[in-house]
C-alpha cells in the first residue's frame, strides 16, 4: 500500500488505467493489482480538470411534495470536502443523485465529467462509497463482504481478495478480518464501510456521516482516518455531516447547504480569512462606547458581548482608542476579526442558519 503520493503524473479523474496494466495510482497495491482487470472493460473517458463534482439548479420533490433539492448550483474540487447541514438539508438526496440511484426532478449533475443520469453505472463503479444507514449483513465475515463488493465493483476473484485484505488492513481490520459482522462493535462496522468503499480502487470517495454512532474517540478515529486516506491516496472525498465542528478539521474545503438550497461553498482558509472588522470588548460600558464611535462616525453594531466596527482605515484604531480613554473604560480586547467557519449557521451548528451574510455585508460597508 502506498504510504505516500505517488511520485508519476496522477491519472485525472474519470480516466481509468488501460487493460493489461496496473492503475496509475492503485489505492491498494497488491501483486493482482499489477494484473489486467480483465472483468472490467477499458472505459474511454475524457481527461478533464477540476470540478470533481458539478451540479446546475439541481432539484429533487420527493413523492408527498418533499423537495429536498431546491436548485442547488454547486462545484467540488479536490481534497477532503465537507458537506455539511442540519439532518434534512439534503446531503443524502445529493449523494444519491451524484451516484445514479435517484433521478433529479430538475437541474443536472456531474461526477469526474459524467452524466449522473446517463452513466451511473459508470460512476458507481469509479466511486467508492460509504452510506450513512447500517447495512451490512451480520452472518458473515468481514473479509468476505468486503471480496464480493471488490467483485461487484469489477475486481477478479484474486484481486478482490487480495484488495480486501489489504483494504480491512488500511482501517485497522486486519486482525479481525475472520469474524462474522454481527460480533463487530459501531465502530467497527463503520470501519468495514469505509473498506467496502475503498477495496474497488475508487477515483473519489463519497462518505454519508462516517461517524455516525461513534463515541469521541471512535469519531477522532475515524477522522484521522479519513484524513489519512485523502493524503495518502490524493483523491478526493466528500464527507456529508451535521456536525461542522467535527469535520472542519480534516476539510480543504465546504459545501454548506440547508433545506436544499447552497448556503455557501468555499475553501477553508476563506471561511476564515481576515475580516474588515475590529472587535472591541470592554468590560463594562458596552452601550455607552458603541454610542460613542457612532457619534465619531463609525460604523458599529453589537456582536455577542462585544461591538464591531468596520476598518475605514488607519484613523479607525485612533478613534477606537481616543473613544475608549475619552469614556475611561476597560478596555478588554481589541483585534482584527477573523471569519469563524461556524458564522455560516447562526449559533454555530448547521440548521441555525446564518451570520455569515450578514458579517459579509458589513464588511463590505
Ligand atoms: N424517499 C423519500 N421520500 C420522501 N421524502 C424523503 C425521502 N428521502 C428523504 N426525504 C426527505 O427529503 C429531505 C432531505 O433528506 P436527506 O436524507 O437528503 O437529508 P440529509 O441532509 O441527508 O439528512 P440526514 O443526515 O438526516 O439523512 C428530508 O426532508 C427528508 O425527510
Amino acid at each position: 500500500m502506498r504510504a505516500s503520493p505517488p511520485a508519476q503524473p496522477e491519472p485525472q479523474p474519470g480516466q481509468r488505467a488501460p487493460a493489461g496494466a496496473a492503475p496509475a495510482t492503485p489505492l491498494i497495491e497488491t501483486t493482482a493489482a499489477k494484473t489486467p482487470v480483465i472483468d472490467t472493460p477499458v472505459i474511454d473517458t475524457p481527461v478533464i480538470d477540476p470540478p470533481v463534482i458539478e451540479t446546475t439548479a439541481l432539484t429533487k420533490i420527493y413523492p408527498g411534495d418533499v423537495t429536498a433539492l431546491n436548485g442547488l448550483t454547486v462545484s467540488f474540487g479536490r481534497g477532503v470536502t465537507g458537506l455539511i447541514g442540519a439532518n434534512g438539508a439534503g446531503k443524502s438526496t445529493l449523494i444519491k443523485i451524484l451516484l445514479g440511484l435517484l433521478e433529479p426532478t430538475q437541474g443536472t449533475a456531474k461526477v469526474l465529467g459524467h452524466d449522473c443520469v446517463k452513466d451511473g453505472e459508470l460512476i458507481r463503479r469509479l466511486v467508492g462509497y460509504m452510506p450513512e444507514h447500517d447495512c451490512l449483513p451480520p452472518d458473515i465475515t468481514a473479509t468476505e463482504f468486503v471480496t464480493h463488493m471488490g467483485r461487484m465493483s469489477g475486481l477478479p476473484a484474486t484481486a478482490a481478495k487480495e484488495r480486501a485484505a489489504e483494504s480491512l488492513r488500511h482501517v485497522g481490520l486486519h486482525e479481525e478480518r475472520y469474524r462474522q459482522i454481527g460480533t463487530y462493535s459501531t465502530g467497527m462496522k463503520q470501519r468495514v464501510k469505509l473498506a467496502q468503499a475503498l477495496v474497488g480502487d475508487p477515483r473519489l470517495l463519497l462518505l454519508d456521516e462516517p461517524t455516525n454512532g461513534l463515541d469521541p474517540a471512535g469519531r477522532n478515529a475515524m477522522l484521522e482516518l479519513i484524513e489519512r486516506i485523502g493524503q495518502e491516496f490524493a483523491i478526493p472525498i466528500v464527507v456529508a455531516s451535521h456536525l461542522l465542528g467535527e469535520i472542519e478539521r480534516i476539510c480543504d474545503s465546504l459545501v454548506a447547504v440547508e433545506a436544499g438550497r447552497l448556503l455557501r461553498a468555499d475553501t477553508m482558509d476563506s471561511f476564515t480569512r481576515a475580516s474588515q472588522t475590529l472587535l472591541i470588548e470592554v468590560e463594562e460600558g458596552t452601550a455607552a462606547l458603541r454610542d460613542e464611535l457612532a457619534r465619531r462616525g463609525l460604523q458599529v453594531r453589537p456582536y455577542r458581548r462585544a461591538l464591531v466596527v468596520s476598518i475605514a482605515g488607519e484613523h479607525t484604531y485612533d478613534t477606537v482608542r481616543d473613544s475608549v480613554a475619552a469614556l475611561g473604560l476597560p478596555l478588554s480586547r481589541l483585534e482584527q476579526r477573523r471569519h469563524q467557519v461556524e458564522e455560516i449557521f447562526r449559533d454555530g451548528e448547521p440548521g441555525q442558519q446564518g451570520q455569515f451574510d450578514e458579517m459579509e455585508a458589513a464588511d463590505a460597508r
